[in-house]
């Protein structure tokens, strides 16, 4: 914590000009931050060891007493997947600029969505990743001394649940709980619902499937699992998921078995939200389904659960078993559809604010 910085931006706000002999202190503006889920620095194994390490032990993500998940944590755990992901991440990792795709997008993100937002020039836009870096706490920090008294911080999960939407908010929160002179703070609730956002997503496939020399019989919208008794504890994560399909459902003008809900990247023992989307890939392909089409409506971005895990390994899968024509249907990311949905839902976040 800076206390004169904290001293200087309480006066600039409260008695107005500061002596022309004080330093320039920055004030006014509104700051828009976008944060996903997180990445590490490497594909090597101390990187993904500290990634993996920070992630699996938020308890928002692993509910697990932690007499019971410490053991496994740092025993089996850390030190057999790091390498496994380690390997994964290797296989769609972006050499050019050494980070991980997730990364790459998220900045992407907010350049485009900073332009987007070019008449308001007191909107200043960053981004941040609940695990590794850049941290959520550097960025608040750096945003605040760029002058941002205000800011919107947005999640950038479309489907709420407490593993990925509440230990965003909380990592926040707890960066605040540090400060003296805390700025004043909206967040984004999921976006689920919003008709922006079924636009893009009913848009993207339409455009994709004009690409295709086939016709997909059944597509998969596969969203990251979530253990089920999270579920029945009262996470509307599945409810929130099945929403949106629906509501592409009917965008689209398909009927039930055209496109189904799936959850795909479970995790551990215990049972995850079904249907599982590699079963899913199994059985169609196995019940004679010679085309299908995948694509995952919960990630803003691709990364490895959808490049590696869907657009990889759901193919082989489908091939394997007899089916003939696969294709993932890419994130929105920084598409201009993206944008669309990213721009429109922070400028409703702002009013009031610019
Ligand atoms: C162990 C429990 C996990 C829960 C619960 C979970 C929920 C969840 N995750 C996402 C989005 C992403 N997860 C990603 C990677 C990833 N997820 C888990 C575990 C859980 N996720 C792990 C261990 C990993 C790391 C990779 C691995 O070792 O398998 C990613 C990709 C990040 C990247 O850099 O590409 C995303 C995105 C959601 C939306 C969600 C619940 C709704
Ligand atoms: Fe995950
Ligand atoms: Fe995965």
């Amino acid at each position: 914590m800076n206390i004169s910085t904290d001293i200087d931006r309480a006066r600039a706000r409260s008695v107005g000009p500061l002596p022309e002999t004080h330093p320039p202190v920055k004030i006014g503006k509104v700051g828009v931050l976008l944060v996903n889920l997180g990445t590490p620095d490497g594909t090597d194994y101390w990187p993904m060891r500290r990634y993996l390490r920070e992630f699996l032990s938020d308890r928002r993500v692993i509910e697990w007493p932690r007499a019971i998940w410490y053991p496994i944590l740092h025993g089996i755990v850390l030190s057999k997947r790091p390498q496994k992901s380690g390997a994964a991440y290797a296989e769609i990792w972006n050499y050019e600029r050494n980070e991980s795709p997730l990364r790459t997008f998220t900045r992407a993100q907010a350049e485009k969505l900073q332009d987007g937002l070019n008449d308001h020039p007191n909107v200043l836009v960053d981004w941040a990743m609940r695990y590794g870096n850049p941290s959520i706490e550097d960025v608040t920090q750096s945003m605040i001394k760029r002058g941002c008294d205000r800011i919107v911080m947005f999640p950038l999960y479309p489907q709420y649940s407490a593993t990925t939407t509440a230990t965003v908010n909380d990592k926040f929160f707890e960066a605040l709980q540090k400060m003296r002179f805390q700025p004043a703070i909206r967040t984004v609730p999921s976006y689920q619902d919003e008709p922006v956002y079924i636009e893009a997503l009913a848009q993207s496939i339409e455009r994709h499937f004009a690409t295709l020399d086939f016709e997909p019989e059944v597509v998969l919208a596969s969203y990251h699992g979530i253990p089920q008794s999270y579920f029945r504890r009262g996470d509307p994560y599945h409810c929130h998921c099945q929403k949106t399909t629906r509501l592409l459902r009917e965008r689209l003008g398909w009927e039930k078995d055209k496109l189904i809900t799936t959850f795909q990247s479970r995790f551990g023992p215990e049972e995850w939200l079904q249907p599982y989307t590699d079963k899913t890939v199994e059985k169609l392909a196995k019940d004679g389904v010679k085309n299908i089409a995948v694509f995952n409506p919960g990630f803003v971005s691709d990364c490895l659960e959808t490049l590696e895990e869907i657009a990889g390994e759901a193919g082989e899968i489908f091939h394997e078993n007899g089916g003939e024509n696969f294709t993932h249907i890419p994130c929105l990311n920084d598409s201009d559809l993206g944008m669309a949905v990213i721009e429109g839902v922070v400028r409703r976040e702002l009013a009031g604010w610019v």
